[in-house]
């Protein structure tokens, strides 16, 4: 039998996404359906598909509460395949711009939010002009496999690393690399991780560093979308990633321009050890009512 379901679209630099409201937890959608919503011929079209559920009403809401009572709101978050993933550093800002935009949650400018999400609960804090979400701990994961990727000349070495999700981040040579490389199919690690990774390919500007901020360009394809316009968590694994290339003296704070805009990465110590947060605008487009 089909319903309606009702739905906006938005996007935070250029990365798009499908959101739509289940509080009662009581419309979860198949994989199937959610990548027909993300079909950009045939459904509504993005890069995600974001649910936005009461922590108390879905299973991995539970450890969500646990770790914050606050953390109203989860961030069921899936890829344009229907694949779910643990974090979204774009979608996040744009989860929590859908929750106020609908009277589903209040924040004033310097206030922060606690999001459910599946790699832990993440605060939101309300800037002038946009969010910047604290992704939490991160970590080198994942070793440092081979990429191989179409137009690129030779593989190169990868560097895996996690923010909630997983990233292997590739450095190349020129802004000529970054133009060159073809990303239309997914780039071949080796070896491969289990779970997949986002891909993040990266070059230092010339300086790298202007007013105490490094800067950099990045290309991402991401597990499950492919290539997208920005990558919010892929942005910040590429800083740190240079960050971790340049040694102790790099800077904690970063620009890190995307085909969609530009992105701010800050690193900061916290009580349970270094943090990364990630800064950026949230946009809503238009809103929608589907057949499903
Ligand atoms: N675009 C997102 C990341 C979305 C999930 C990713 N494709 C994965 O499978 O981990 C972002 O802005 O972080």
């Amino acid at each position: 039998m089909t319903s309606l379901l009702r739905f906006t679209k938005g996007h935070g630099t250029g990365n798009d996404f499908v959101l739509y409201s289940d509080p009662a937890g009581d419309r979860p959608l198949t994989a199937a359906e959610r990548a027909a919503l993300a079909d950009r011929h045939r459904g509504v079209g993005g890069d995600g598909v974001i649910r936005a559920v009461r922590s108390a009403n879905l299973p991995e809401g539970a450890a969500a509460l646990a770790e914050d009572p606050d953390a109203e709101w989860f961030m069921d978050y899936t890829n344009a395949d229907g694949s779910p993933s643990e974090m979204c550093g774009n979608g996040i800002r744009v989860f929590v711009r859908y929750l106020l935009e609908n009277g589903l949650a209040t924040l004033d400018e310097g206030q922060s939010l606690p999001i459910g999400t599946r790699s832990g609960v993440r605060d939101v804090h309300r800037l002038a002009d946009g969010f910047a979400a604290d992704l939490g701990r991160w970590s080198l994961h994942g070793g440092e496999p081979t990429v191989t990727a179409r137009a690129l000349p030779v593989p190169r070495p990868g560097l895996g690393i996690s923010v909630g999700n997983p990233h292997v981040v590739v450095a190349l040579a020129s802004e000529a690399e970054l133009e060159s490389v073809d990303l239309s199919e997914a780039p071949v690690l080796d070896p491969a991780p289990e779970a997949g990774a986002n891909v993040e390919f990266v070059v230092p500007a010339d300086p790298l560093v202007v007013d105490g901020v490094g800067r950099i360009r990045m290309r991402v394809h991401e597990r499950g979308s492919g290539e997208t316009l920005s990558c919010g968590t892929g942005a910040v694994a590429a800083a740190l990633a240079v960050r971790h290339w340049a040694g102790p003296s790099a800077p904690t704070e970063w620009r890190v321009e995307v085909p969609g805009g530009v992105l701010g990465v800050r690193v900061f110590a916290a009580e349970d050890g270094e943090h990364a947060a990630l800064s950026g605008p949230a946009e809503l487009v238009f809103d929608g009512t589907l057949l499903v």
